[in-house]
């Protein structure tokens, strides 16, 4: 008999649509599965306003396929000279469903982010009144600190100080890669809880560098050893509430990726609930793939689990496409270098 799954319809809380011919290319590959995602605000120029937000959400929305039902979830892009009233104003009528923090320079397109956390004071306790949720890439940029290390020394610079100085702010570490990211964010409450990416259950930093570099392997922050994959492994098949799927699904051009100073960002979007369930199955854990995937995350942000269902069937190994292909050139799709046996039937 074919062995299946079904849970609830799955949202990504940490998602890179991108705009323009990329958009049109790789939103049906997230919409066919995923009844909601976190857009991400790093575009060129960034969101940051209210109308900025209602633009994209509508250009989103016209490049969504006919019979897609898809939310996407708008962010703001938090900026030193964000005006409290506007995101105010946009978290009230539901135009937006958090903010980011990009500390300047830590990733792809975080140049405006913030350098001098006093400036944003006002915002984000204003966001801890209202409940808003702050979304925070969570690493440190300075040039002294080890790339390996940078998320780590956020939690102790940056993060833990501004939460202990605005009580009630909501976070979500995003992307976290660490044992100390996990750790953490357990630990801390309720008002915090993370995200994991599909790439970082699959690959450490070996991956990445050995046998000769591989740069659709590279993303920020980027790998660590073996145990920090260990433990976001046991983190993400836990069933703890404080962690859930963000798969940060980024594409970037082939010519870009493949480059003498290549772009961050892993492209999961097509293949991550096969990869998902092969991992979970891998760790005797598929019975928590459904908390994971469609039941934290809506309950961290509070919002109502998906009433759909989607379902997966285990059998010979599923054939997906090596790239996308976008009008602008070809993205190439995660290999997570092993056979995956569940596909999505419906
Ligand atoms: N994760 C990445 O490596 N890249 C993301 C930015 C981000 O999420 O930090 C991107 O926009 O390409
Ligand atoms: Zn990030
Ligand atoms: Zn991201």
């Amino acid at each position: 008999m074919t062995q299946t799954l079904t849970i609830r319809r799955p949202d990504d809380w940490h998602l890179h649509l991108r705009d323009g011919e990329i958009l049109k290319a790789v939103l049906p590959e997230t919409a066919r599965h995923f009844a909601r995602a976190i857009v991400m605000p790093n575009l060129v120029p960034p969101v940051v306003t209210a109308a900025d937000a209602a633009e994209y959400r509508d250009r989103i929305l016209s490049a969504k396929p006919l019979n897609s039902d898809f939310r996407p979830l708008m962010t703001l892009y938090l900026t030193e000279e964000t005006d409290v009233r506007d995101l105010r104003a946009a978290a009230e009528i539901g135009l937006i469903t958090a903010v980011k923090l990009y500390p300047a320079g830590a990733t792809t397109n975080s140049a405006s982010g913030v350098r001098d956390f006093a400036k944003v004071r006002r915002v984000l306790e204003t966001m801890a009144q209202i409940g808003l949720t702050l979304c925070v890439h969570g690493e440190v940029t300075d040039p002294e600190v080890d790339i390996f290390d940078r998320e780590a020394v956020f939690i102790d610079r940056v993060l833990d100080p501004i939460r202990r100085d605005i009580p009630g702010l909501r976070v979500v570490m995003e992307h976290i890669t660490t044992k100390n990211g996990a750790d953490y964010v357990r630990d801390g409450g309720d008002d915090i809880a993370a995200t994991i990416t599909t790439h970082h259950l699959v690959i450490n930093r070996n991956d990445i560098l050995v046998g000769g570099i591989k740069p659709h392997y590279y993303c920020l922050p980027v790998a660590k050893r073996e145990e920090h994959r260990l433990a976001l492994r046991a983190a993400a098949t836990s069933g703890d509430a404080s962690f859930f799927l963000g798969t940060d699904s980024a594409p970037h051009l082939d010519p870009a990726k493949e480059s003498a100073c290549g772009c961050a960002g892993c492209f999961t979007a097509t293949n991550t609930l096969s990869i998902l369930a092969e991992v979970f199955e891998q760790e005797n854990a598929l019975d928590r793939l459904e908390a994971f995937a469609s039941l934290n995350g809506p309950a961290f942000y509070g919002l109502p689990v998906n009433e759909a269902t989607l379902t997966l069937e285990k059998g010979a190994p599923v054939a997906y496409p090596a790239k996308i292909d976008t009008a602008d050139g070809p993205v190439t799709v995660f290999d997570p270098g092993f056979p995956l046996h569940w596909r999505v039937a419906g």
